[in-house]
């Protein structure tokens, strides 16, 4: 089981501050939901955590030790809205989860007919875990569905063993029907494997389903975090008001508290 903290992170681009000085735990092997509205600064937080926004300061922790301090391979793995954007077009989806493996027996000294076969098998492994038939791993992101596309993209930030998956708005860009099974999916792969979570998205009824916890953003800052029932059911910002008024089954739920 794995946590993730965030100390006082600003990302600024040019002279706009897209997040100013969040702090936010992900206690081990739970699930944070981030929320807010269009804007606020979510995905430049997630980005942030991996790396991938211009951060001014601020310091990410996994389990305690900096993530920038490490070595090897990074300890957090995201997945992004676009399967297109984490898969390369141009290698087979097979290959692109082979690149991500994190290693293991057998040791370079093995002949390379055992290591491949080995690295094959756990490809094929890993393509079972998100519920695609290893076949499939020959083929190139273009001849998959959307939804398929998207277990590959988990099936390769998951072949690196991360500690903090962040999964950045992953099912919005799918059909409903395929987002459901995606979701189960997620949940279940994150209770077996223990990995803590980012869940970025703006559909809080999707975060009542995942999230132990809610952080709510607004303006780059956060501005009210808790347990999901009690964010949700009792919010105590207007900004989180605001989001629950938007979605007719939460607000009611509200209401009738
Ligand atoms: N590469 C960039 N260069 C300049 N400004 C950016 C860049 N990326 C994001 N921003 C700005 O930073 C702010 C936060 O954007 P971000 O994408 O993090 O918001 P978000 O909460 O994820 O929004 P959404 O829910 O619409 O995806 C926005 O004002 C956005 O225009």
């Amino acid at each position: 089981m794995s946590s993730l903290e965030l100390r006082g992170i600003t990302v600024r681009y040019g002279r706009f501050t897209a997040v100013e000085n969040v702090d936010l735990l992900v206690p081990e092997g739970t699930v944070t939901g981030l929320v807010g509205g269009s804007g606020s600064g979510k995905s430049t937080l997630g980005r942030a955590v991996v790396g991938l926004a211009p951060t001014q300061s601020g310091r990410v922790l996994v389990d305690g030790t900096e993530v920038a301090r490490r070595r090897g391979r990074s300890p957090v793995q995201l997945v992004f809205q676009n399967s297109y954007a984490s898969l390369d077009p141009r290698m087979t989806v097979g290959a692109s989860v082979a690149e991500a493996l994190s290693g293991g027996a057998p040791g370079r000294r093995a002949p390379a007919r055992e290591r491949r076969a080995a690295r094959d098998a756990e490809v094929a492994r890993y393509l079972e875990l998100v519920g695609i038939d290893p076949a499939r791993g020959a083929r190139t992101p273009d001849a998959l569905s959307g939804g398929q596309r998207q277990r590959v993209a988990l099936a390769r930030a998951l072949a690196a063993r991360p500690a903090v998956l962040i999964a950045d708005e992953i099912t919005s860009a799918l059909d409903v029907s395929v987002q459901g099974a995606v979701l189960n999916l997620l949940r279940r792969l994150q209770r077996e494997l223990g990995f803590a979570m980012l869940f970025i998205s703006h559909n809080l009824a999707v975060v009542r389903y995942l999230c132990d916890q809610v952080a709510v953003m607004d303006g780059g800052q956060l501005v009210e975090r808790g347990p999901t029932g009690r964010v949700l059911e009792h919010p105590e910002h207007p900004v989180t008001r605001d989001l629950i008024s938007c979605v007719p089954d939460l607000a009611l739920a509200e209401e009738a508290s």
